[in-house]
């Protein structure tokens, strides 16, 4: 028997001020089915509906038609935080993801606590500390001795690579990676992407990430959808995109 979609989503359609001369329709029957350990890059140009379809999976915005489900449960009509037990996302803008007046070990242990797996006894154990000091090693990013450091002193990069971890610190069904490297220098850029890499193949995450660095699209992840005029115009399995040029995938962007 097949697992269960990570997410299914059917005919969904967004439609910004309808009935009125600025109605939008943006994501005009979007159907998605997520599988468990996907890892998918969603590219599409600027305008064309990629952040409007994470924030209609993530709850910020409601379909205005077709229906969702999560691991089986329908969310369609559920609320942002209804469906955090599920979902993480990690924005552009490292700040929506961390507090900057708490510390790095404050932060870590609000992000364990929302989603719902703290112990208050541990919450500034020696334990907790060195589990907490346990996980940013390995993200190699200069935090491990950090903990005591209010996050607004980090780095852009270190900041985002805390964010990453705060996202993932329970392991969601489903993490959204919101252009998570838009906003970072090249080279931090690059060890963010790798670390994302590394994380979501560790915890066999199923993830969906928005990009507008068609290399990382094509490098990273098992696979490509191209958003167009609110639609999913191209979703490529792991094989169609290895044997797909740089230059192929921009080509598509012109169809
Ligand atoms: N809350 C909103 N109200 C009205 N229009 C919106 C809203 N959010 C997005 N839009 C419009 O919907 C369209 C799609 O926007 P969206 O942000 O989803 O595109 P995108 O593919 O993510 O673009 P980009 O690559 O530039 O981030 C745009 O024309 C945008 O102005």
């Amino acid at each position: 028997m097949n697992s269960p979609s990570v997410l299914e989503m059917q005919h969904v359609h967004k439609i910004f001020f309808p009935g009125t001369e600025n109605q939008r329709h943006i994501l005009k029957d979007v159907s998605l089915d997520i599988h468990p350990g996907d890892f998918i890059s969603v590219i599409g140009n600027n305008g064309a509906g990629k952040s409007t379809l994470l924030n209609v999976i993530a709850g910020n915005l409601k379909a205005d038609a077709g229906t969702m489900q999560i691991m089986g449960n329908d969310i369609t009509n559920k609320s942002i935080s209804s469906r955090s037990k599920w979902i993480s996302r990690v924005f552009q803008d490292a700040k929506l993801g961390t507090a900057g007046d708490l510390t790095v070990y404050e932060n870590m242990a609000v992000a364990e606590k929302v989603n719902g797996h703290v112990n208050l006894r541990f919450f500034n154990s020696q334990k907790k500390r060195q589990a907490f000091k346990q996980k940013l090693t390995t993200l190699k990013m200069g935090l491990a001795n950090r903990l005591d450091t209010p996050v607004k002193y980090l780095s852009g990069g270190q900041r985002q690579a805390l964010s990453l971890l705060m996202a993932t610190i329970s392991s969601p069904s489903l993490l959204l990676l919101d252009e998570h490297t838009a906003a970072l220098d090249p080279k931090t850029s690059a060890e963010v992407m790798e670390l994302t890499n590394q994380v979501v193949n560790e915890q066999q995450l199923t993830s969906l990430m928005i990009t507008h660095k068609v290399d990382d699209a094509l490098t990273y992840g098992n696979r490509l959808i191209m958003v167009q005029d609110g639609q999913i115009k191209v979703d490529l399995s792991s094989e169609e995109k290895k044997n797909l040029s740089k230059g192929e995938l921009m080509a598509l962007f012109e169809n």
